[in-house]
């Protein structure tokens, strides 16, 4: 086989390995009916490689493992926090540090600490739970990404930036004082991975703060992120991804992070700002929700695990090999003419259901529908992000109809080889050419909050 370009490999050999399952399609079919057509209520042991997230799910190294066994377990004070504290602060750069439970957590604090009810808060493309932590504490959300986003084809490099006109008019209509802030996801999610330039992010900063609007940053994947810039973006091409990440947390006042991505571990989150009175409010609130300030619902050999991730994450070719696995995925994918969301993200790959599954209208649910197809012809697992994902109007009450009815395909980190990736696609392409048999699907079970994880299906 000849190589158009110098081949890459991961920066590590595998040391502990985790039998696969392997199951019939006729287990799988009674499986997903039992799961109500929602690969969120499938049992783990009956999938066989699971690309439903990358939360949580990543191998955890050598040096990781070793730390945990030094975890400081005290109620208060844990030295496991004064470590955590000193590596966020070297690598993200913000004064304060409080650990979370998970991302959320740290989500639910910012936002009650930060929105009056009335509110208006800006981001680029919503996040589930950021979103609904945010409606909770009463502001209302305004989508000011550029339209680029939401269009599966575009192939512009930073599809995650931030429409910066969208931003000033919603600055002009609502008035600066009625924005509780804007919120940067980075890369965002539901777009597709998509990452955010350096430029957009510091002139986001600059408009922001003309108008005293705080710049609040979902760094939950930041050094994805920050991989992107190094390899897109002029002037970056030089620059080792630690500093990167460094100067683009600089540009913001706060941040979250579920830190069961970017940082190796299987739990765990961050909240981290630099005003001493917003830090004074996470800190009061955060004893009611998460625990204490030095452990904030983890337990000490988290926080090590944690800290010892984060070292690794910001490393160049550790962060190169997470994102290019990705990219091969995605690339087997491209090339056999599938469609999927371009350019291939960070996190995942993602398949445009609306094209897969033309035949299929929106309102019966044509991604559910695949990620649910994939799982009986495969086993294996991905997940819904499009209408039923998106939810309700909280006004309104009326489904969101996103732009966007995709399947991700999210690639955990350290886990899988590329082989599974052949296998993972080689089902796919299978898939595709009888994808005019499928049918849609009905809701026939919908919870209150974040619907997408437990609502159930009947096939029509
Ligand atoms: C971009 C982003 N923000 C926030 C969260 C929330 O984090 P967690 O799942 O740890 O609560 C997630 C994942 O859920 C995420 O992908
Ligand atoms: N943040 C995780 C877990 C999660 C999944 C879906 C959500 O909508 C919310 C949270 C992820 O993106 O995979």
């Amino acid at each position: 086989m000849a190589f158009s370009k110098k081949p890459w490999a991961e920066p590590y050999r595998i040391k502990v390995v985790e039998p696969l399952k392997t199951t019939t399609r006729e287990h799988r079919l009674k499986s997903m009916k039992e799961a109500g057509w929602n690969t969120f209520l499938l049992h783990a042991d009956d999938v066989y490689i699971d690309l439903l997230t990358d939360s949580g799910t990543n191998a955890m190294s050598d040096m990781q493992w070793s730390r945990m066994m030094i975890g400081d377990e005290a109620y208060a004070g844990s030295r496991s926090y004064y470590y955590l504290e000193e590596v966020c602060r070297k690598y993200y750069g913000y004064k304060y540090i409080l650990p979370t439970h998970q991302g959320r957590g740290a989500e639910n604090l910012l936002s009650k600490c930060t929105i009056t009810p009335g509110q208006f808060v800006a981001g680029n493309m919503y996040f589930t739970t950021t979103r609904q932590h945010q409606e909770i504490a009463g502001g209302t959300f305004v989508d000011v990404i550029i339209d680029e986003a939401h269009k599966s084809q575009s192939d512009h490099p930073f599809k995650g930036n931030i429409d910066l006109d969208k931003f000033e008019k919603l600055i002009n209509e609502k008035g600066a004082g009625n924005i509780a802030y804007i919120t940067v996801g980075a890369p965002v999610n539901m777009a597709g991975g998509q990452p955010v330039s350096m430029a957009n992010m510091k002139a986001v900063s600059e408009l922001a703060h003309k108008h005293g609007i705080k710049v609040v940053l979902d760094a939950t994947r930041n050094i994805e992120n920050a991989y992107f810039i190094q390899q897109r973006e002029e002037g970056y091409k030089n620059r080792a991804v630690e500093d990167i990440n460094h100067e683009f947390c600089s540009y913001s006042d706060a941040a979250t992070v579920s830190a069961k991505k970017d940082l190796y571990v299987n739990i765990g989150g961050l909240v981290m700002c630099n005003d001493p009175d917003l830090f004074d409010e996470l800190r009061s609130l955060i004893v009611v929700y998460e625990g204490m300030p030095t452990y904030g619902g983890l337990a000490g050999r988290d926080m090590e695990a944690m800290a010892q991730g984060l070292i690794e994450a910001v490393q160049d070719d550790m962060i190169a090999s997470r994102v290019r696995q990705v990219e091969y995925f995605g690339n087997l994918l491209k090339d056999a003419g599938i469609p999927i969301v371009l350019p291939i993200g960070g996190h995942g790959v993602f398949l445009d259901a609306r094209k897969f599954y033309s035949h299929i209208p929106q309102s019966q649910f044509p991604a559910q529908k695949l990620a649910a197809d994939l799982y009986i012809e495969s086993g294996v697992r991905g997940m819904e992000r499009g209408i039923v994902s998106a939810g309700r109007n909280k006004d309104t009450g009326d489904h969101y109809y996103p732009a966007l009815e995709l399947v991700r395909l999210t690639i955990p980190r350290r886990v899988y080889t590329q082989a599974h990736f052949d296998v993972a696609a080689w089902s796919i392409m299978e898939m595709y050419k009888n994808r005019e048999k499928a049918r849609g699907l009905k809701m026939v079970y919908e919870p209150k909050y974040l619907r997408f994880f437990q609502a159930r299906f009947e096939e029509l």
